[in-house]
């Protein structure tokens, strides 16, 4: 309702009919003399309120003063009394208490509402009054209330009232009701210094004004006015402010206003929530029925975060895509949005829709491609099926844009290609100078890109910079097909997905710990924005670093990739002592193709190759201290025992750098990079997997090495301790078994295959028999299962290490009590129930084809 209104009819009040008022049969009890009263019986004093106003034709209580008026309104209907007399003043009297000078009784409430009054002349000698309602009559004027100096509230809405508050100021007026009258101005109000609540809803103010003084003011509504701007709130305590229904088209000089918390501004015209910014306590906004059209407008609010009730019905900006999810996506605080309640899933879905946590994004990524794939039709590839036992074998390397990755990758296909190849990326980027298509990427058009997905041809895909990113499984299987494992580079989002997929991949992070030369690199290869550089270098960065450190386990090994040169020596001498291969470069200091050492290796290993060309081609699964093999990596590994009857030259050497790291460890010598990886937190482990990774088979390995064992056992030979050892163990696990009981069994069993069974790699179990180049068959899985083990003869063997470690003559370096500490970790000794060891212990570089580029002879 706007514009200027005329003058009014009062509409009658709501009120029930059973609220009209009952004759007091003996009002002649009640001495009324102006307020005061004397009684005979209090009880009488249930006083009603009286309705004025009565449809024609029903019964209405008049007072029997003679000086009542009746009025008829023809057009309503209605009859209304129009002048005020001692009676109904009586009747609409309620409340007794106190004066407040606190000498007398009076009557505290007068309640006069819809009498159609215009004269209240007859209330001046009413001075007691604390509340008056005088609402629903025709006044238009309230000097008679000058007397009312104890008045608090005052209802005087729904009259014909000009001007406000125009009586001398109560003392202490509170609360007053202004409401649907025909004031066209605020006068200063600087007198009602206690007036906390103020409605002038329903009238034709255009301008808020008069205000300055009244500290105590937290309710200001004036709905319905016509107001054009906001202002005269400067530094008010207003906490409920009702603006609606003017004709704002801004919000503006609210910002000293900061105790708001609920602001009504429905209803007007308002574009922009600019002036909202720094409405620190809002609590509820309503904006209904206004021009905000663009969601761009939220950021003005959204840090509002004690915002929880938000209104934004009937404005243009609802029909904007994804307008809901939007606004809650920017303001999680809320809990209602245009009048619905905000549930929890919105919440997740808008953030799931915006800003997806990586690993949704990931997991979302997986669907997707994995979806798509299966709505092709399935295609049967040239290499070994990936399967979840024989995964293709991957390196991955990961860091952020510009770590070097790419071009370590690239080298290392390089240096090894009898075992690694370069997996290429599509991409929707533009190819840098000099980047060639099919061998830094294939480029391809965006539209390309999608048919891709849609022919679900990626493993995983990421989006970068606008650009979009992707590994195909063919390009993985190009390189598969060759017998060799994929070496690839891609951001840690890649990764998530890949860790989706029955992929087994090893991650390896390469990490710029200085940022200024990671920003000089991007800086030098002039294809980056500042803007770019700056958030790689940082954020980037920052975000690899805080996944590696709260994460342990989520990268398999990080490089310090300052110095690239640096960063590939180590990432090589990681392959290297994987492979085997001791030395890459020859007398003149070049570097050579890194082949297997020994002339005694080179025939082998083409012996090896004429072996393994007659087989399908498969993929070696080495294992290492501390990884968990499970039956299946058992079942390949016996299979493949099957089909070779003898150890290919990289599993030998394998062999022989285990050794010499146990004896290492005992003898104290600084771990190479590669024992660092794999020392780490011991897990429960599988049978196998204890064999490899328990110090029982480090024990195992290191009495083969005679040097050591005369250090450790003085007079002692290989086949006398191995003997012994072995006496010591199956004497007491067969006494054991023979009166375990079934509980005992059980544990034993798992154990007792670790000491005997064979690993994959089968490492140490062959040199078990402590016979050189004697190889032992691989033993069954189901063989494995029915041995059975002794825990004691673990702890036997511990203490008897302890023992003879205590005895050596030999100092014991610190690395050595780190073997005796591994038993107690590896039996449960001192191992706190809560302290989960790293998921990370499986071998950094991933299965190694055994035959390398196979070629039939
Ligand atoms: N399939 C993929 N999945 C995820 N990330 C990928 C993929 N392919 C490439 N990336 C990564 O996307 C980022 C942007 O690649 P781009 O080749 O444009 O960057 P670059 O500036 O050459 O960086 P870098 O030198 O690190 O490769 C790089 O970090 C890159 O490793």
């Amino acid at each position: 309702m706007k514009g200027k209104k005329g003058k009014k009819t009062p509409t009658p009040p709501p009120q029930p009919e059973e609220n009209l008022a009952e004759v007091q049969e003996e009002p002649s009890e009640i001495k009324i003399d102006g307020q005061m009263m004397t009684l005979s019986d209090s009880n009488i004093l249930n006083t009603n309120q009286i309705t004025g106003y009565k449809n024609k034709g029903d019964s209405l209580f008049i007072p029997d003063d003679a000086s009542s008026i009746l009025l008829e309104d023809e057009e309503e209907g209605m009859i209304k009394v129009a002048v005020l007399t001692q009676e109904i003043v009586v009747d609409g009297l309620s409340n007794v208490g106190c004066s407040a000078c606190g000498t007398k009784q009076v009557f505290l409430n007068l309640s006069l509402p819809g009498f159609g009054l215009q004269d209240i002349s007859l209330l001046q000698k009413y001075i007691y009054l604390q509340k008056l309602n005088l609402s629903y009559n025709s006044l238009s004027e309230l000097s008679a209330l000058s007397c009312m100096r104890y008045l608090i509230e005052l209802d005087v809405s729904h009259n014909e009232l000009t001007s406000l508050l125009d009586f001398q100021p109560p003392f202490g007026l509170q609360e007053a009701n202004f409401s649907h009258n025909l004031i066209e101005s605020m006068p200063d109000l600087s007198a009602y210094n206690h007036l906390v609540k103020i409605n002038l809803d329903y009238n034709n103010i255009v301008a808020i004004s008069g205000l300055k003084d009244c500290k105590s003011l937290l309710h200001l509504t004036l709905s319905h006015n016509n107001i054009e701007e906001i202002g005269g709130l400067d530094k008010l305590k207003i906490r409920h402010l009702n603006l609606s229904y003017n004709q704002l088209t801004q919000i503006e000089n609210l910002d000293t206003v900061l105790e708001l918390q609920e602001l009504d501004l429905s209803g007007n015209s308002i574009f922009g929530l600019n002036g909202l910014t720094s409405s620190s306590r809002l609590y509820s906004l309503n904006l209904e029925g206004n021009q905000v059209s663009s969601l761009s407008e939220i950021q003005h609010i959204d840090s509002t975060t004690t915002l929880r009730i938000l209104n934004f019905l009937k404005n243009p900006i609802v029909n904007e895509e994804e307008y809901r999810k939007s606004v809650i996506f920017a303001m999680q605080q809320l809990s209602e949005l245009d009048h619905q309640v905000v549930t929890v899933e919105e919440k997740v879905a808008a953030v799931n829709l915006f800003d997806p946590p990586a690993e949704v994004q990931a997991a979302l990524d997986h669907i997707t491609h994995t979806v798509y794939r299966f709505l092709q039709p399935s295609k049967i590839y040239e290499s070994t099926l990936p399967s979840i036992e024989m995964p293709y074998p991957m390196l991955v390397l990961t860091g952020p844009q510009a770590c070097g990755k790419r071009e370590l990758a690239r080298r290392l296909a390089q240096e090894f290609p009898d075992y690694f190849g370069f997996g290429i990326s599509h991409t929707t980027r533009v190819p840098y100078p000099g980047e060639q298509d099919g061998k830094d990427y294939h480029f391809v058009t965006p539209d390309h890109f999608q048919i891709l997905v849609r022919q679900g041809c990626f493993v995983q895909t990421f989006k970068h910079d606008g650009c979009l990113y992707g590994l195909t499984l063919d390009a993985v299987e190009s390189v598969a097909k060759e017998g060799l494992a994929c070496v690839v580079h891609m951001e840690i989002n890649g990764i998530r997905t890949l860790k989706n997929t029955y992929f087994e991949p090893r991650f390896v992070l390469l990490l710029p710990v200085s940022s200024e030369a990671h920003r000089e690199r991007m800086v030098e290869r002039g294809v980056y924005t500042e803007a770019q550089v700056n958030y790689v270098t940082q954020q980037r960065k920052a975000m690899y670093q805080e996944v590696n450190q709260e994460h342990p386990g989520f990268f398999d090994m990080v490089i310090n990739s300052d110095k690239l040169g640096e960063a590939y020596d180590r990432l090589r001498q990681l392959v290297m002592d994987y492979l085997g291969t001791t030395d890459l470069t020859n007398v003149e200091g070049e570097s050579v193709q890194p082949r297997l050492s020994t002339t005694e290796n080179k025939d082998e290993s083409s012996t090896h190759h004429t072996t393994m060309s007659a087989h399908r081609r498969t993929w070696s699964r080495p294992s290492f201290q501390g990884e968990s093999a499970t039956t299946n990596d058992l079942n390949s590994a016996n299979n493949k025992a099957k089909l070779e009857s003898r150890k290919t030259p990289v599993e030998e050497a394998s062999i022989r750098r285990r050794q010499h790291a146990a004896i290492e460890a005992v003898e104290g010598f600084s771990p190479s990079v590669y024992d660092d990886l794999f020392r780490r937190p011991m897990v429960p482990m599988t049978a196998p997997g204890m064999l490899e990774g328990s110090p029982m088979a480090q024990a195992a390995s290191m009495y083969q090495d005679p040097a050591l064992l005369a250090a450790l056992y003085p007079g002692m030979t290989n086949e006398n301790f191995e003997v012994g050892m072995a006496q010591q163990i199956n004497g007491k696990s067969n006494t054991k078994s023979n009166s375990s009981t079934p509980d005992s069994s059980n544990q034993s069993q798992v154990a007792s295959s670790g000491l005997s069974g064979l690993s994959s790699a089968r490492g140490f179990s062959d040199q078990e028999s402590g016979k050189e180049g004697k190889c032992k068959e691989a033993i069954e899985p189901s063989a494995l299962s029915e041995q059975v083990l002794d825990l004691t003869a673990l702890s036997d063997a511990l203490e008897s290490l302890r023992g003879s470690l205590k005895d050596s003559s030999r100092t014991i370096t610190p690395l050595a009590p780190r073997l005796v500490q591994g038993f107690d970790e590896w039996l449960g000794i001192g191992r706190d129930e809560g302290d989960r060891g790293g998921a990370n212990t499986k071998p950094v570089v991933p299965s190694i084809p055994t035959g390398g580029r196979l070629t039939v002879e």
